[in-house]
């Protein structure tokens, strides 16, 4: 953060600082955003893509570490997705995805929540209690927090079975409430309980918007491997996409939503879900950037793409 340009990013004019002037300014700089956000609840989805760098995963670790510090209600839902796809190579499970969700046998199941439970969910929180009895886990089973239904993909026209992928239809936070009261970071899996009986494996953007909404949170951040949403998707050429698209309304992105293609799809729609269910500005961040959390959170330069409800625009 030292090497913000403190004026111009403020968007005033005045000399540039240096040294420990820009320091200090880079500090006051985030003052109108902790004034803003203290005692908010924030949800940020941490992805699968985004958590593959050791330095980037520890420099996420202390992010939710000082958004707690700084008066801030941090929980994190993460996923998991390239951990379940090598554990499942490695004991030789073939599956595949329809419409950007896993198609999930009973047998992939065990190894979804295996993974996402057992490994994925201890690994996060053991990242954040590097800096003490901050984090704790648990699988959206937990409590109740997440119950859900079958879910069918549409492809075609056509309802297609895609196994025990689940549609959150019930959000019960107040265990997560009770954490964050006790001043912890809570640390949720995307695994939901049917009142069928069954286990559902939910899209970890969708289950973080579900649980943003149920909590009234300040915020969604989704965390992913691209700057944000592209308006030149797929790119054409040989340079890469240079359309990013910085802000975007609800009604904006409704109407993308059908034509955007699968890695993004469920992330945009998390962020639809988000603003209109009352939460007042959803973002999509580069996990690949160290500290994009903070970046966002707390100095007057926006990064990625903001969604924001219509009258905010
Ligand atoms: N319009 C778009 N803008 C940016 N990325 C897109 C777009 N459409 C599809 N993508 C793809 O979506 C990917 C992110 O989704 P995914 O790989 O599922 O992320 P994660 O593992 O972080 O959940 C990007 O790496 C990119 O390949
Ligand atoms: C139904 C479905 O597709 N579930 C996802 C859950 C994990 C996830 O969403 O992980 P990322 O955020 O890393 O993609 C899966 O099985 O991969």
């Amino acid at each position: 953060m030292t090497g913000l340009p403190s004026a111009a990013a403020a968007g005033t004019t005045g000399p540039v600082l240096v040294g420990p002037h820009a320091k200090a300014a880079v500090l006051i700089e985030a003052l109108p955003w902790l004034e803003r956000f203290r005692g908010r609840t924030v949800v940020v989805k941490y992805g699968g893509n985004a958590m593959t760098d050791e330095e980037l995963r520890r420099g996420f670790a202390d992010d939710m570490v000082f958004l707690l510090h700084a008066g801030l209600r941090p929980v994190v839902v993460h996923g998991g997705g390239p951990q379940i796809n090598a554990h499942l190579d490695r004991l030789g499970i073939e599956t595949g995805f329809t419409a950007g969700l896993r198609v999930t046998t009973p047998e992939a199941m065990q190894v979804v929540r295996m993974v996402l439970v057992g490994q994925v969910n201890r690994d996060v929180v053991g990242l954040i209690n590097r800096h003490g009895p901050f984090a704790v886990g648990m699988s959206g089973e937990d409590a109740h927090l997440f119950t859900a239904e079958r879910k069918y993909a549409e492809v075609g026209g056509e309802r297609v079975d895609i196994g025990q992928v689940g549609e959150i239809v019930k959000v019960l936070p107040g265990a997560v409430q009770a954490l964050l009261d006790d001043g912890r970071i809570p640390v949720v899996s995307s695994v939901a309980r049917g009142e069928d009986g069954e286990i559902y494996n939910v899209n970890a953007d969708t289950a973080a918007a579900a649980l943003a909404v149920a909590l009234g949170a300040g915020k969604l951040v989704v965390l992913t491997d691209v700057e944000g949403l592209y308006a030149d998707w797929p790119p054409s050429g040989d340079g890469g996409p240079t359309k990013l698209i910085s802000r975007l309304t609800a009604g904006e992105l409704a109407e993308m939503l059908p034509a955007l293609s699968s890695g993004m799809a469920p992330k945009m729609e998390a962020c639809l879900t988000a603003v209109t269910g009352g939460v007042p500005q959803a973002h999509v961040l580069d996990g690949r950037v160290p500290h994009a959390v903070l970046l966002e959170m707390f100095t007057d330069e926006g990064i990625g793409t903001m969604v924001l409800p219509e009258e905010e625009s």
